[in-house]
C-alpha cells in the first residue's frame, strides 16, 4: 500500500517535503496547494504535480491567468490519506478543523503550538510516540537541531544552556530583516528550550538572537554534566548519531558559508543540508561542563522528519527501518 500524501502550502518547507515524498516507494504525492499561479505553481505543473487552489477564494486568480487547477483543497483532501500542512506559522491550527471534517490525518510544522497535535516529533528521539497517531507536529528547524544532538547525549545531561543565533530570513524572502542589526529575543528563555521539552524531558534554557544572514542558524551549546564524559567520547557518539555530521575548521569549514558550499558540492537539491553540522573542534569538556557549536540548515533539516512522521502515523515501518529508508532516499550521509 502506498500512502497518499497532499501538501497544503507549497513554500520553503512544503516544496521540499513534496519532493521528498516523490522519493519514497511507500508514498504517493497526490497534489499540492497554491494561493496564486506564480512561478512555483508553474514549476510544480511542469514537474507533473497536480496543483490545487488553497481554497475557493483563490480560484479567480488561477482562472484569470488561464492556469488549470486540479480542484481546491477540499478536493485534494478527498483524495489523500494524510495532509502535510506547511502553511505559514499559526495557520495550521486554523486549518485543523478542515482536516478533521475531511477525516484526514495531518502533519503540522514548528510554527504551530504543540497543542495543535497529539505529539511533537523528532524521529530519532520519539518515533514510537507517533505510531498510529492522527495529528503530529514536526518541531521547528532549531528544535529539531537541538533535539538531534541532545537526545544522543541525554544520559550525560544535567542542564543545557544554549544560545541560538538565528538566520533573519530564508534566501527567497526579500521582505524580512534585519539587514543591519542584531535582534535579541528579550524574553528568556526563548521559545526553543520549552519546545525541546515537548520532545525530550531535559533541563534546558535558551536565549536567541536574529542576525543578518539567510544561510543557516548556529547554536552555541553549554551543558552541565550529570556524569563525567570526555570530548573524544562525545565525538564518538555524534559520529554514530544519524542525521548529525562532524565538520572540521581544519578542513576549511570556517563558517556556515562553507557548510552550504559542501551541500552544493554534493549536488543536493536546493543545497539541502538535512544533517545537523557540529564543528568537531568545538566539542570540549572543561570540568563538569561540555561545550559544542552546531549549525542548522533551516530550510531542510525538518524534511526527513516529515517523511518519518508519515511512516509512523501509518505504522509502515519501525523507527530505524523508517530512518534508514528516508536517509537512503534523500542521500543523507548517515
Ligand atoms: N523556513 C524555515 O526555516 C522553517 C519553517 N518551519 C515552519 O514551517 C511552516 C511553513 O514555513 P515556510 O515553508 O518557511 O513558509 P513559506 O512562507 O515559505 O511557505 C508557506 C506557503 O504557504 C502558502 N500559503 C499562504 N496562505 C495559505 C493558505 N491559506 N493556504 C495554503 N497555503 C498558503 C504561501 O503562499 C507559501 O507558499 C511554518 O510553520 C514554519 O514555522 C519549520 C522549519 C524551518
Ligand atoms: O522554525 C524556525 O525557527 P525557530 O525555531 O527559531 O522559530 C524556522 O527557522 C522558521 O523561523 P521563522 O519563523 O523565523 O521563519
Amino acid at each position: 500500500m502506498k500512502v497518499k500524501v497532499g501538501v497544503n502550502g507549497y513554500g520553503t518547507i512544503g516544496k521540499r517535503v513534496a519532493y521528498a515524498v516523490t522519493r519514497q516507494d511507500d508514498m504517493k504525492l497526490i497534489g499540492v496547494t497554491k494561493t496564486k499561479p506564480d512561478f512555483e505553481a508553474y514549476r510544480a505543473m511542469e514537474l507533473g504535480i497536480p496543483v490545487y487552489a488553497a481554497s475557493e477564494e483563490f480560484l479567480p486568480r488561477f482562472e484569470k491567468a488561464g492556469f488549470e487547477v486540479a480542484g481546491t483543497l477540499s478536493d485534494l483532501l478527498n483524495e489523500v490519506d494524510v495532509i502535510v500542512d506547511a502553511t505559514p506559522g499559526g495557520m495550521g491550527a486554523k486549518n485543523k478543523a478542515v482536516y478533521e471534517k475531511a477525516g484526514v490525518k495531518a502533519i503540522f510544522q514548528g510554527g504551530e503550538k504543540a497543542s495543535v497535535a497529539e505529539v511533537s516529533f523528532v524521529a530519532q528521539a520519539n518515533y514510537e510516540k507517533a505510531l498510529g497517531k492522527d495529528y503530529v507536529r514536526v518541531v521547528s528547524c532549531n528544535t529539531t537541531g537541538l533535539t538531534r544532538t541532545l537526545s544522543a547525549i541525554q544520559d550525560y545531561i544535567d542542564y543545557v544552556y544554549a544560545v541560538m543565533i538565528r538566520r533573519a530570513a530564508d534566501p527567497n524572502d526579500a521582505k524580512r530583516g534585519p539587514v543591519n542589526a542584531i535582534t535579541p529575543s528579550v524574553t528568556v528563555p526563548s521559545h526553543h528550550g520549552p519546545d525541546v521539552q515537548t520532545v525530550i524531558p531535559i533541563n534546558i534554557e535558551t536565549s536567541a538572537f536574529v542576525v543578518p544572514t539567510t544561510l543557516m542558524h548556529v547554536h552555541s551549546i553549554m551543558i552541565e554534566l550529570k556524569k563525567p564524559v570526555e570530548a573524544k567520547d562525545v565525538i564518538d557518539i555524534f559520529e554514530n548519531t544519524t542525521r548529525v555530521l562532524l565538520f572540521e575548521k581544519e578542513k576549511g569549514f570556517d563558517s556556515t558559508a562553507q557548510l552550504i558550499e559542501f551541500a552544493r558540492d554534493l549536488h543536493r537539491e536546493w543545497n539541502n543540508l538535512y544533517e545537523i553540522a557540529v564543528w568537531k573542534e568545538s566539542i570540549s569538556v572543561r570540568g563538569n561542563r561540555l561545550f559544542y557549536i552546531q549549525a542548522v540548515h533551516q530550510e531542510s533539516d525538518v524534511v526527513p522528519e516529515n517523511i518519518d512522521a508519515i511512516r509512523a502515523m501509518f505504522e509502515l515501518a519501525d523507527k530505524w527501518e523508517s530512518i534508514k529508508k528516508t536517509n537512503e532516499s534523500l542521500g543523507i550521509l548517515k
